[in-house]
């Protein structure tokens, strides 16, 4: 999908190569004003030189979930842009500017977000959607012919294939729809699509249980460090001292 100035969504998707995830940023052409999801610390600057660059003012950095793979870029971001806020559902009892529930809304000029509780994955994951433009963003509940892993992090198979069906498959099958990580090189799909070829969610309640319990993928690399880092939305000074140092030397070693 591309930007086009005759509409009333500015829309870019963005790629983090490491832990291959996507960011997202949406802007209400007409106010200017826009949101950011899932931003990647090693990804900031480029990320804040295309706000600064489209011209718009933004609000709310979202994160779908607490990242157990890499750390999200939401602190980092506060030093650009000292006026947006960083969003995290209530459920992930964690630190961030506003604490999100089921139902609420999240507004960026005349665009409006709706919250919705996705868990499973792990407790406070949040899909976004946008009705207006018939897409949802769906954090790593949904990937694109898969779902997240619910082997930690409060992970629940039942939980997870529940809110799959519940509150993103039961969306209108045309709706787009938007991970937070493609391993494969997809970058969207549609409700219809993933009711039809999802090879995890189209099978039964307890085939998808035991599915899940038998994936034995290992441990995301950066697991010990980026759930803490991720509980305080990425930012250094809330970090305790051995997390924060190790974020600061991989980042160091990326750069
Ligand atoms: N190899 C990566 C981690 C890959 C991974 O575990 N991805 C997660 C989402 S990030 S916690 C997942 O849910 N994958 C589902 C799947 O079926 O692959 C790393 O080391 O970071």
């Amino acid at each position: 999908m591309t930007h086009n100035h005759l509409r009333s969504l500015l829309f870019r998707q963005l790629f983090e190569n490491v832990s291959s995830t996507y960011t997202y940023v949406l802007a209400c052409t007409a106010s200017k004003e826009a949101i950011i999801i899932d931003p990647v610390l090693e990804t900031v600057d480029r990320d804040s030189k295309l706000i600064n660059e489209l011209g718009v003012k933004l609000l709310y950095a979202l994160n779908t979930h607490v990242h157990a793979d890499h750390v999200t870029g939401t602190g980092e971001l506060k030093k650009h842009f000292p006026l947006m806020k960083t969003v995290l559902a209530n459920k992930a009892n964690a630190k961030s500017d506003l604490q999100v529930q089921h139902g609420e809304k999240i507004d960026f000029g005349r665009k409006s977000l709706e919250v919705r509780a996705t868990p499973g994955h792990t407790n406070g994951c949040l899909t976004y959607v946008l009705h207006e433009d018939r897409m949802a963003f769906t954090g790593d509940a949904l990937l694109i012919r898969g779902c997240g892993r619910t082997d930690f992090q409060q992970g629940n198979a039942r939980t997870l294939y529940r809110s799959v069906h519940q509150q993103i498959l039961s969306l209108p099958p045309d709706y787009s729809l938007f991970p937070a990580h493609d391993y494969s090189g997809l970058t969207c799909t549609s409700v219809e699509e993933e009711r039809n070829f999802n090879p995890r969610l189209t099978k039964t309640e307890d085939e998808f249980i035991d599915l899940m319990k038998n994936l034995n993928l290992p441990y995301p690399k950066h697991m010990e460090y980026s759930v803490p880092a991720n509980m305080v939305c990425g930012i250094y000074d809330l970090m305790d001292e051995k997390t924060r140092k190790t974020v600061e030397q991989s980042l160091e070693e990326h750069n």
